[in-house]
């Protein structure tokens, strides 16, 4: 959870962190993104002004998204949010929409925005991380705006596992998670699903600057040593 200060500065320098403390009220998904966030030290003072961080992970079907973030996450002490996981958890826990959401995923297909959205934003507002992996989203223009819409916001990175397709088939196929959506059929329909929907929204992100594209294929230790440098650069930015 994530608060903020009237006066930052004010918390800051202040002594008397009981007054910042009667200050200070909880962010909203909004303003998580767009104001300075106050950490506080063990003594219960006011410690750091953090930046919210976010990297969105993209990249087709069995690119090596998850796996990858896995590795951010215990180097970078990053919080993963997989959309996928997200979604899979909404079905597994009868969320409303389940029904609507497990045919979807069957059919390779995208879920409304606003279902996804919502379950990243619950998933962000209940964590104290101010550093987020948001895993294969957004997974279309759609996706994009209406994420971008509420947070009023982009994402600092946005990294692109490029794998080619032969490679993504195989390793959906020999993944045994036992997902729906692990089988030929939908693997043949999902990747027509990125080309056509996601490929935009990474080309939107190059446009802009933000994307770093990483080659996909090789061991996962020789992908993070891709994927290490993009964020120690921007430790200053994460840290
Ligand atoms: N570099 C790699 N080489 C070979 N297999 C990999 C590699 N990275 C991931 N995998 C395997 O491929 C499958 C898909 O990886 P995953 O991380 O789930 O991809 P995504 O989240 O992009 O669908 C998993 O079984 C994973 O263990
Ligand atoms: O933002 C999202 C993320 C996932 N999905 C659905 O969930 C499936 C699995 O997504 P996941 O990211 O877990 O698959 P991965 O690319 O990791 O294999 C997708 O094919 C979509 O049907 C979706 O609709 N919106
Ligand atoms: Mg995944």
């Amino acid at each position: 959870m994530w608060w903020r200060v009237a006066s930052s500065r004010f918390a800051l320098t202040s002594s008397r962190s009981s007054s910042v403390h009667q200050a200070a009220y909880r962010l909203n998904f909004r303003e998580f993104f767009t104001t300075e966030i106050l950490t506080w030290a063990k003594d219960g003072r006011p410690s750091t002004v953090k930046t919210p961080f976010v990297a969105f992970v993209l990249g087709g079907p069995g690119s090596g998204k998850g796996t990858q973030c896995t590795k951010i996450v215990e180097t970078f002490g990053f919080t993963h949010l997989s959309a996928g996981d997200l979604l899979r958890h909404a079905i597994s826990s009868n969320y409303e929409n389940s029904a609507m959401i497990l045919d979807t995923i069957k059919e390779g297909k995208i879920v409304p925005s606003e279902v996804t959205v919502k379950l990243i934003q619950r998933a962000i507002e209940s964590s104290d991380n101010y550093k987020f992996l948001i895993d294969g989203f957004p997974r279309s223009e759609e996706n994009r705006i209406a994420f971008e819409k509420i947070i009023g916001a982009e994402p600092n990175i946005v990294l692109f596992f490029d794998c080619p397709e032969e490679e993504m088939v195989k390793r959906v196929l020999s993944r045994n998670e036992g997902r729906v959506d692990d089988n030929i059929d939908t693997i043949k329909k999902r990747l027509k699903v990125f080309a056509a929907l996601n490929l935009p929204v990474i080309k939107h992100y190059s446009e802009r600057g933000k994307v770093h594209k990483i080659n996909a294929v090789g061991t996962v230790d020789d992908i993070f040593e891709q994927v290490r440098p993009l964020f120690t650069a921007n430790e200053k930015e994460i840290e």
